[in-house]
């Protein structure tokens, strides 16, 4: 028994094009198992009507820290040293565990409601992110965030964590892991080589923030004589798949190292914009071969955690940086915001395409919104005139998540409670 949606348009890929057609789509427990024109036998406990619908693969947030959406609207308009060291850094010292379950869990809905259905995320409190995707029923890759300096105690206590969330979750189908080294800045050669030491025994891949801002790149090249990217090269953390947040501030050589790596390159046009860290060489890392996906970073620094934001800002800050209106087309946001986001998380086989033998991970739009209309070209539309808002239904792993914008395994109102509670207690409501 499964679950058919009938008569959708579907946006597939064609010889690495995505092209719209309507079809017939067949699901059976977790995977998609048709997709026809043809009546097919099947015994479906649920139809879904897909009559002026458009059904997308789920988008793949590969840079976020989900528990930061309870810092949402409290530190902004700074730069980034300011922003992360005097303001955030001090908040999470005052965070408690079930705080970032809520947080996980309020990010958790933004991102199902505009289409996400899976995210990487870099946190700081082993189990309560996992406790919310398994609850929620959204995907998630998950990375305890590691900071630290040779072999010191909180560095093994950190990294010992995150070995033991791996251990507790390592049966669930919606959760998988990599290791979190946070930045070069918060860990020194010595203890990134200890971290890739435990990567390459888990066979685990790497998820660390690279050549964000000027600063970082100052402060590395007075202290190590080198960038970032050198830096973390010099002890081959590449060696292992790596995902690489930001990538903003880099040299041809920095470029040829990802090249040459094949480092995957997450870009987080809003965050970097907002952080005043400027903007990733997007055209010089395609035309290298880059495989580069889509994040938001967290809510304190974006402040939203929408893709189709992110998407329209991507294709439209690059036309306007380099002069140019084929920079980043609608094609290449949405490839970013879907299967180069599978292909960073060695997960091409399973998400980010709409393909028999695929997991069923889909949202499912409504046209009949004034910013669809007329239907002229459906994958421009959804770059430059979606707003997420038009996301309506949402499956993960073939389970219906969220129907008509209402969660199947969520109380929105509680996760409202929480969170109200949680920035009366840090001092953050109603502050201007
Ligand atoms: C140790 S958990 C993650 C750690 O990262 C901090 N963080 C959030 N956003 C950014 C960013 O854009 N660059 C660097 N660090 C960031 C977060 O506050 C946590 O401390
Ligand atoms: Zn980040």
């Amino acid at each position: 028994m499964g679950i058919l949606i009938k008569n959708i348009k579907a946006v597939l890929l064609q010889e690495e094009k995505f092209v719209i057609e309507t079809k017939d789509i067949y699901i059976e427990k977790d995977k998609i198992v048709g997709i026809s024109n043809e009546p097919k036998n099947f015994i479906q406990e649920k139809i879904i009507d897909g009559t002026n619908k458009l059904l997308l693969p789920g988008l793949i947030n590969c840079h976020t820290h989900s528990y930061m959406s309870v810092f949402r609207n409290c530190a902004d308009d700074l730069a980034f040293d300011d922003w992360l060291f005097k303001n955030i850094l001090p908040l999470e010292d005052k965070l408690i565990p079930e705080d970032a379950y809520w947080g996980a869990l309020l990010s958790i809905m933004e991102m199902l409601r505009t289409g996400t259905t899976c995210f990487l995320d870099m946190h700081m409190f082993p189990n309560e992110i996992a406790k919310a995707v398994e609850d929620s029923g959204i995907r998630g890759v998950l990375s305890r965030g590691l900071v630290g300096f040779g072999d010191d105690e909180g560095g093994r206590l950190r990294l010992s964590q995150a070995k033991e969330e791996m251990n507790n979750y390592k049966d669930s189908s919606r959760l998988s892991f990599l290791y979190g080294p946070h930045a070069p800045y918060t860990c020194d050669q010595d203890y990134l080589k200890i971290v890739l030491e435990e990567a390459k025994k888990d066979n685990k891949g790497i998820h660390i923030h690279l050549s964000e801002s000027k600063n970082e790149i100052e402060n590395m090249k007075k202290q190590n004589n080198c960038t970032p990217i050198e830096y973390v090269n010099q002890i081959n953390l590449f060696d292992k798949n790596t995902l690489a947040a930001h990538c903003v501030q880099l040299t041809e050589k920095d470029i040829e190292i990802l090249r040459e790596k094949k480092v995957n390159v997450i870009t987080n046009p809003a965050s970097n914009m907002k952080l005043g860290n400027g903007f990733a060489p997007i055209t010089k890392l395609m035309e290298q071969g880059i495989n580069i996906c889509l994040g938001t970073d967290g809510a304190a620094s974006n402040n939203s955690l929408n893709l189709f934001h992110e998407m329209s800002l991507l294709a439209l800050i690059h036309k306007g940086v380099e002069e140019n209106a084929q920079a980043v087309s609608a094609q290449d946001a949405l490839k970013f915001a879907t299967m180069n986001g599978a292909r960073a998380l060695q997960m091409e086989d399973s998400i980010g395409q709409i393909k028999e033998g695929m997991k069923a991970d889909l949202i499912i739009l409504n046209l009949n919104n004034p910013q669809f209309s007329p239907r002229n070209n459906l994958i421009a539309g959804l770059c430059y005139s979606g707003t997420g808002s038009e996301v309506e239904t949402v499956l993960v792993d073939g389970n219906i998540v969220m129907e008509d914008k209402k969660f199947t395994f969520i109380d929105e109102k509680e996760v409202y409670v929480h969170i109200e509670q949680i920035s009366k207690r840090l001092g953050l409501d109603r502050r201007y």
